[in-house]
């Protein structure tokens, strides 16, 4: 399985100015949104903490209550070290943006694509983006990988896509993820150490009507040492029904999915019949 390896888009998110309506917000809006568009996911850096930020927050580490009974602390010396870089990153990241704001440009920037005037300014009062922005849980994966029995690769996570909005992975140096790139070949993401992966999930891809990618990725493990990945998933809320709003659907982009039940379509996917076919969420509700 000899691939080839892609470099993901890098984007940096810590930029002293990078405050909304600014330059440099703008630009960055612009780099997420092509990346989504071509690649459905991109590496975030977020090295360096904007210096207004260090002083009321660094001191007083309060967990973010969406991390309540997420974790289970791993006795091993590795989870320890990934889960504290990870929490420190993550900590930086949500107290800057959230991943909520995250989600809220990548969504607004596709909408302005779309919208019949292709004003960006306006897309800030989109009011569906909000209410969708609103309906979304947070879980934590932790995972460990079996390092391979023999010299061979092995197969550590199956080909598939996020059923969820958008997930933000973090993994120690062992390297192992690959995307199913548009031109369907599958690449190796070796992600800058210390960067987040940013992958799109089936969720936002239905409700931006395919415009932003839900990219397929699988995990290969080998060599002798062992992989750790944390993933950060956010998900619409039980009950919650993803529908495309009317300001996405037009004569160029007719409509794709029809309004389906998160919590319904995850029970599908996990079907014999949702792990089968190629896409679950075209399956399930695919016009
Ligand atoms: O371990 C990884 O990097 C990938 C994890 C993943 O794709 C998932 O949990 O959905
Ligand atoms: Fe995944």
């Amino acid at each position: 399985m000899g691939s080839k390896n892609i470099k993901l888009p890098k984007i940096i998110f810590s930029h002293e100015d990078l405050k909304p309506d600014t330059l440099v917000w703008n630009q960055v809006k612009s780099q997420v949104y092509k990346a989504l568009v071509e690649y459905g996911c991109f590496e975030a850096s977020f090295d360096k903490i904007p210096i207004y930020l260090y002083k009321p927050n660094l001191k007083t580490f309060q967990p973010n209550p969406m991390w309540d009974n997420t974790i289970l602390f791993h006795s091993m010396k590795a989870w320890a070290l990934m889960i504290l870089t990870f929490l420190i990153k993550l900590k930086n990241l949500l107290k800057f943006y959230g991943p909520k704001e995250i989600f809220l440009f990548v969504i607004l920037r596709a909408i302005s694509r779309v919208k019949p005037n292709n004003k960006e300014d306006d897309c800030g009062e989109f009011r569906g983006g909000k209410v969708h922005v609103n309906s979304t849980n947070y879980f934590l994966r932790l995972i460990k990988y079996k390092t391979p029995q023999s010299s061979e690769t092995e197969m550590g996570l199956r080909a598939h896509t996020d059923t969820e909005i958008l997930t933000i992975l973090y993994q120690n140096h062992v390297n192992g993820l690959q995307l199913f790139t548009k031109d369907k070949q599958w690449k190796n993401i070796n992600p800058t150490p210390g960067t987040f992966t940013i992958i799109i999930g089936d969720s936002l891809h239905a409700w931006t009507n395919g415009t932003i990618h839900a990219p397929y990725h699988r995990v290969l493990i080998r060599g002798s040492e062992r992989r750790y990945s944390i993933g950060l998933f956010s998900t619409p809320k039980d009950g919650y029904t993803i529908t495309t709003p009317k300001e996405l659907i037009n004569e160029d982009h007719p409509l794709l999915f029809k309004p389906y039940n998160h919590l319904e379509f995850l029970t599908f996917s996990y079907t014999e019949e949702g792990m089968q076919c190629e896409s679950a969420l075209k399956t399930y509700c695919g016009v």
